[in-house]
């Protein structure tokens, strides 16, 4: 028989898989057994810490988490760290990884327009060679791979709301396409990989999320606002703020991926809350619910901003039976706490 060679090709030429290698044998051990060895890339940012708490609350789950800390931290884990079930790795998925899983959460990369846009270059490069790699990773060891990838492929969309079916409206050469251009290469390379290698792909098509745990200075509306209301600062609303988004609590988001790595649908799947809202009318809600007395004020939007978006997820509520359950007034006052308190600004007692 002809041995087989580890790029993929036998020595007559003929191209062949490579079969994954077999896992130690204390793999099966029942002695040694989690059910799922889970790694998290972006685990230390936002949306990635709050999935990190809700896999870990499954106790047969082992929880990887590999961050290069760029607009991510170390204290969203800190009550996992040193836990028999997480590990934490400093690593950037630009370059390879060599770990053992079963199921790869692949979140890493700036998410807030003004960390993408700082260095745009390691934006696509995250994107493209990021995603290449883990992709590598997941055909290496017969991973399921979930990407996170964005509304943002759809661009400045011409259809609304707005639909998987829909290809998107999308500045190629602009200042958001390090980001929204590498998703759509990133959802390209999930799907050749499928196609190709029969890797086991899901990706979600995440749109506007929220909660606590932002970064207080991360750019993004939400989180502006709270910090503006909270240290009595205008509220700043870019031009024209008729612009709309629609807002997805981060319990909400962290379900809805779950729910699509487990099921058998590859996606790309629309994750999101469709209750949309201007900039002004955002302004107005964080106003009235957290602090009266702020003013608005307008200031320069940045190019190519979309003037609408909100997700159609008849999909998502078909094919994973997921819809949000927390309305914006009340994921609003959610986030309100966890900001004052890393801002250290009480609540005033109403008199
Ligand atoms: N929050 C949203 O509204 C939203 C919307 C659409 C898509 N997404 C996607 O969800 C994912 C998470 O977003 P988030 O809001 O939690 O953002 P975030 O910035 O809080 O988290 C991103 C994490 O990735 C890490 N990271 C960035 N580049 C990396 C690299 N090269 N190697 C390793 N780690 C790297 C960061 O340090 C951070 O911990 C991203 O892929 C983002 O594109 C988010
Ligand atoms: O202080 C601010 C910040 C932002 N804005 C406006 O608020 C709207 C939303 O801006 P954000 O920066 O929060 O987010 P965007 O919708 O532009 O991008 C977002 O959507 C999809 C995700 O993939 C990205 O990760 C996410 O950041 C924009 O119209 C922007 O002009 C303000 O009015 N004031």
């Amino acid at each position: 028989m002809a041995q087989k060679e580890s790029n993929g090709s036998n020595s007559n030429g003929e191209h062949t898989t490579r079969p994954p290698p077999t896992p130690s044998p204390l793999r099966f051990s029942k002695f040694f057994q989690a059910n799922l060895r889970i790694l998290v890339t972006g685990g230390a940012g936002f949306i990635g810490s709050h999935l990190v708490d809700k896999l870990m609350e499954n106790e047969k789950h082992e929880v990887i988490v590999a961050d290069n800390f760029f607009t991510g931290s170390k204290d969203n884990l800190k009550k996992w760290i040193g836990h028999p079930r997480f590990e934490l790795i400093r690593h950037d998925v630009t370059q390879p990884l060599l770990v053992e899983v079963d199921q790869i959460y692949h979140l890493a990369c700036p998410a807030s327009p003004i960390f993408y846009k700082h260095n745009p270059v390691k934006t696509i490069k995250t994107n493209v060679i990021g995603t290449l790699n883990m992709l590598g990773l997941a055909k290496r060891v017969g991973a399921r791979i979930l990407l996170t990838s964005t509304s943002e492929v759809y661009g400045d969309p011409l259809e609304h709301p707005q639909t998987e079916a829909y290809w998107g409206n999308v500045n190629p050469i602009g200042v958001r396409s390090c980001y929204d251009e590498g998703k759509r290469v990133a959802e390209t390379l999930m799907f050749d990989y499928h196609r190709q290698h029969g890797i086991e792909i899901r990706i979600a098509r995440i749109f506007n999320t929220y909660g606590p745990r932002m970064n207080i200075d991360d750019g993004r509306v939400v989180s502006n606002f709270i910090a503006q209301a909270v240290r009595g600062e205008p509220l700043t609303v870019q031009k024209p703020g008729t612009q709309t988004r629609s807002f997805c609590y981060v319990a909400d988001m962290v379900n809805g991926l779950i729910k699509l790595m487990n099921g058998d649908n590859t996606g790309p799947i629309n994750l999101g809350n469709p209750g949309e809202f201007t900039m002004l009318e955002l302004a107005e809600n964080v106003k009235e619910l957290i602090n009266p007395e702020v003013t608005v004020t307008m200031t320069e939007n940045t190019p190519d901003d979309p003037r609408q978006r909100k997700p159609d997820i008849t999909k998502a509520k078909e094919v994973l039976g997921w819809e949000p359950k927390i309305v914006l007034r009340d994921g609003l006052v959610l986030m309100e706490d966890d900001f004052r308190e890393r801002l250290q600004v009480p609540k005033k007692n109403k008199a």
